[in-house]
């Protein structure tokens, strides 16, 4: 269960922008749909600890990330959330495997065994490991995407958040991705909530989908609901 509530505002000079969304589900696959700008990104940074919130919750399982109301506001390292940012956002100029271990390595200490070999598997599971050396510049889109998928999941996390992971790829890998997505959340077995603007992601993906727009949920439907597809082609 993924019960989430928030109100916040981003401000710089020119603009501010207010964040207050809800919305709460059993759904194993959340999608969140709408227009650039609507407030998906933000949303997924204050549910993973990055931003802070004025008023609400993150409870995942019962557990709470964040409540403000009880004075809780876990630190993102402790959340235990495995977040695949927009543009993925490598560092260029770390290898592979020192990307996928970047969460689990504090300041100049070196990696523990135990999740030296973690790190190792999940290269491996991803294909990746004739290239853990490599910099990122020097692999292919859908394997980047890998990178950073990998480098979502060293922490164990117990929910994946996924800020249009196919955006940069092109058709035919977008739906091999999708699907290679899919089958890991199942192997996982931990809930995942992917932004997107994509009909065919929240279609091939949700088994819910809340439709955003001005900072705010406006609308949600189920994967089955016969009337899926339309509602997201005429969303704004
Ligand atoms: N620090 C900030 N100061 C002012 N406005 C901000 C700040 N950060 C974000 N915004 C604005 O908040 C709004 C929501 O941003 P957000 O990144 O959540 O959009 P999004 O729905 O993810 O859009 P996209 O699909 O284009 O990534 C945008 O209009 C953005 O310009």
């Amino acid at each position: 269960m993924i019960d989430v509530s928030l109100q916040l505002s981003v401000s710089d000079k020119r603009r501010r922008f207010d964040l207050d969304i809800a919305f709460a589900t059993d759904a194993p696959f959340v999608a969140l749909y709408g227009p650039s700008g609507a407030g998906k990104s933000l949303t997924l940074q204050a549910m993973a600890g990055l931003l802070p919130v004025r008023a609400g919750h993150v409870k995942l399982n019962g557990r709470a990330l964040l409540d403000t109301a009880a004075n809780i506001d876990l630190p993102p390292e402790a959340r235990r959330v495995g977040y695949l940012f927009q543009h993925y956002a490598l560092f260029p100029h770390l290898s592979v495997r020192d990307n996928v271990a970047f969460g689990l390595t504090s300041w100049r200490k070196r990696l523990k065994a135990d999740d030296a070999t973690r790190v190792d598997e999940l290269i491996e599971s991803f294909g990746l490991t004739a290239m853990a050396r490599s910099r990122p510049a020097t692999l292919s889109g859908g394997q980047q995407q890998r990178v950073a998928l990998a480098r979502a999941l060293a922490c164990n996390p117990q929910v994946l958040l996924l800020d249009e992971p196919f955006a940069a790829l092109h058709t035919t890998l977008r739906r091999q991705l999708r699907a290679e997505l899919r089958d890991l959340r199942q192997r996982l077995g931990i809930p995942a909530v992917i932004v997107s603007h994509d009909p065919e992601d929240v279609i091939a993906l949700a088994d819910e989908v809340f439709l955003l727009d001005g900072g705010g949920v406006q609308s949600s439907l189920k994967a089955d609901d016969p009337g899926l597809r339309a509602a997201l082609e005429a969303a704004p």
